[in-house]
């Protein structure tokens, strides 16, 4: 292609006017007012204000609802290692339990000393048992047993009387257990869920999974008995005393509820336990347990390996006037997957009459209890759970 067709064509005579305009030194115009001054003091103000809008409303966006406040009390992890450590060690930790107590009623533990190697023995045990049939089980029916112990099906309780009946199977021993068991002298055998434990023939070594793991957990209660009246400023062999053989424990298998969810039928309905305080194992990797929050939320209380689940109960709330939380949970297993899990209920002995420490009542928190005994309010609840509101 000739050079030539990319030679400059001639400006019109209005692009030379602009092109020698611009190589002129500019001319003395009169300055705009608008443009060569800063932009009047009102149009700072009114960015500034832009700006402290969008910082107040980022603030909101963000904030943590009480929603989100509310679990990360539960989360909160206590490590227990310390609980018989020095003076010092055991009032920090006690102090830790004494909010945790106040603020929801149930905290995870870690540092238990519980092996996993005892809750492996119990969890492959329960599995074997309660794989077995119907049955076989039901030849240790609690309601054909007596007293509370034994094996509960499908359906057979209802905690929550607005419920329709509560979709796990349990086994339950007693509290005579271990150098009790075969002592039909101790203890009063009128009251709930004494008398000796009876155990299933099959699977080979449940009876010795199950007391592996019922004395460990044993261990770790009277450590938080301790540690629970360090928490409130009594002297720390407080509960000592009542606690000879109080304590009983129950194994739990929740099955996958599947089909429409009816919400009047869950693993186990809302309550709140009946003793002094409860020690929860629960499956790692499966969500079922969840905890009411003041604000009337469920909750979840998300599995967390290797730790415990711990949670104030009635008479321990009743002793305390209140001053600790007895939490209203409820566990749901929606996961899809067969759910496990065991809880050593702690108690206190039967004939102790329950009734507000005096350090507990004061002008602003008046007594909200009558005494009642320890027995007597136990076995009020648990025939309400199996006797009543079933369908
Ligand atoms: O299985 C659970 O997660 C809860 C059990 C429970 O609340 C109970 O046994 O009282
Ligand atoms: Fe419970």
């Amino acid at each position: 292609m000739p050079a030539a067709q990319y030679q400059r064509l001639p400006s019109s005579p209005r692009d030379e006017d602009r092109e020698a305009s611009a190589r002129a030194p500019s001319p003395k115009r009169p300055i705009d007012p608008r443009f060569d001054r800063p932009p009047p003091a009102a149009w700072k103000r009114i960015a500034l204000i832009l700006f402290l809008a969008f910082l107040f409303w980022l603030s909101y966006a963000i904030r943590p609802t009480k929603q989100s406040a509310k679990p990360e009390v539960i989360y909160a992890s206590r490590d227990i290692t310390n609980a018989n450590g020095t003076r010092d060690q055991k009032s920090a930790l006690a102090f830790e339990i004494r909010n945790a107590c106040m603020e929801v009623g149930a905290f995870y533990i870690t540092g238990h000393g519980v092996h996993h190697e005892t809750i492996d023995g119990l969890l492959s045990a329960m599995k074997a048992y309660f794989s077995l049939p119907l049955e076989t089980k039901m030849k240790l029916y609690h309601k054909t047993v007596g007293n509370f112990q034994g094996y509960a099906p499908l359906l057979d309780s209802n905690i929550d009387p607005s419920n329709r009946g509560d979709l796990l199977e349990a086994f339950g021993v007693g509290w005579k257990l271990l150098v009790l068991e075969n002592d039909e002298t101790s203890g009063n055998n009128d009251l709930p869920k004494a008398g000796t434990n009876i155990w299933p023939l099959e699977p080979a070594g449940f009876r010795e999974a199950y007391l592996n793991y019922y004395h460990a957990a044993l261990a770790v209660g009277n450590m938080l008995y301790r540690l629970f009246a360090l928490a409130l400023d009594l002297p720390e062999t407080y509960f000592d005393k009542t606690m000879e053989s109080a304590h009983d424990m129950r194994a739990m298998h929740y099955p996958p509820q599947t089909g429409p969810v009816d919400d009047r039928i869950v693993g186990l309905g809302a309550h709140t336990d009946f003793k002094c305080f409860t020690i929860l194992w629960q499956e790692p990797g499966i969500q079922a347990l969840q905890v009411l929050n003041s604000e009337r939320q469920w909750i979840n209380v998300t599995p967390i390996p290797g730790t415990l689940v711990v949670n104030i109960a009635d008479q321990l709330g009743r002793w305390t006037n209140e001053v600790f939380r007895s939490p209203v949970h409820r566990a749901v297993n929606r996961s899809g997957m067969e759910r496990y899990s065991i809880a050593v209920f702690f108690g206190t002995n039967s004939d102790v009459q329950i009734e507000p420490i005096p350090s507990c009542i004061s002008l602003d928190r008046p007594v909200k209890y009558e005494p009642i005994s320890a027995g007597d309010y136990e076995r009020k609840r648990i025939e309400a759970m199996f006797y009543q509101g079933t369908p």
